[in-house]
């Protein structure tokens, strides 16, 4: 599943709040240190292509049916795969993404109830290759953090988009699906306890050990 090609697909999750884009360029420099003769691409989702970020501005601030939603994040995706990741992983680079499809299982499936069934659809059609495998990145660091620590953390900082005006409710569902996520594929995943300090958890991912 991981090794699909030569390149390194690293994805940040976790619900709004718990403290991924505090360490995402620390990461990167992080990265672009540890291996000066690879390129480290930073991306994000939904977003990453000139379309895509069209795609975001909606998919953030209309609100909308919960299919088309999915669509559209998966029409981002597709493209996003295309112009960006796939050509990257195939020249070796190094890619770290702002969310991926573990965001849409746990937003769009558990926060606001799409099935499983739909999901693993679309994510068969959009990721998967001619040998039947999965585009999947080879590492996923989830920041895990309780709903309502994470509201407190986005209330401080920043006016709420779509996403973050929703209740606590929601957020602990997105929490456990994606939980749920990473149980189910533990060699993908590393879980950040995220209720630790911004040091103490950049400690940990700077000693985090993965082949590439
Ligand atoms: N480990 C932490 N402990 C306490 N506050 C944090 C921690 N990590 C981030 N924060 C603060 O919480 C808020 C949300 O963090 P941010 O990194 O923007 O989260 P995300 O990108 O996951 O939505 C910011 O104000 C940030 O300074
Ligand atoms: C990738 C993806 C994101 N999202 C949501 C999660 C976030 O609330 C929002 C954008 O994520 P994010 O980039 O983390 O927002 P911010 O810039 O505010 O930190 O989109 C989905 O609902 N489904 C998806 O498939």
């Amino acid at each position: 599943m991981t090794s699909m090609y030569p390149g390194f697909f690293i994805s940040f999750e976790g619900i709004d709040g718990a403290g991924k884009s505090t360490h995402l360029e620390s990461f990167q420099r992080l990265m672009q240190e540890r291996y000066p003769d690879r390129e480290v691409v930073m991306t994000r989702e939904p977003g990453g292509t000139p379309l895509g970020e069209q795609l975001r501005a909606l998919l953030l601030d209309a609100p909308m049916n919960l299919e088309t939603e999915a669509l559209l994040m998966f029409a981002a995706r597709r493209e996003h795969i295309a112009q960006v990741i796939e050509p990257a992983l195939k020249a070796g680079k190094i890619v770290i993404s702002d969310r991926f499809t573990d965001a849409s299982f746990a937003y769009q499936g558990g926060g606001r109830g799409l099935s499983l069934d739909k999901l693993n659809q679309l994510e068969r059609w959009v990721q998967g290759g001619a040998n039947g495998l999965l585009l999947q990145p080879n590492l996923t660091i989830l920041f895990d953090l309780p709903g309502e620590i994470a509201e407190a953390r986005r209330s401080k900082a920043r006016a709420p988009d779509k996403f973050e005006k929703m209740d606590l409710n929601f957020f602990e569902k997105v929490r456990q699906e994606y939980l749920r996520r990473a149980k189910e594929d533990p060699s993908r995943f590393h879980l950040v306890d995220a209720t630790k300090t911004p040091d103490l958890i950049w400690n940990e991912l700077s000693h985090l050990k993965f082949k590439i």
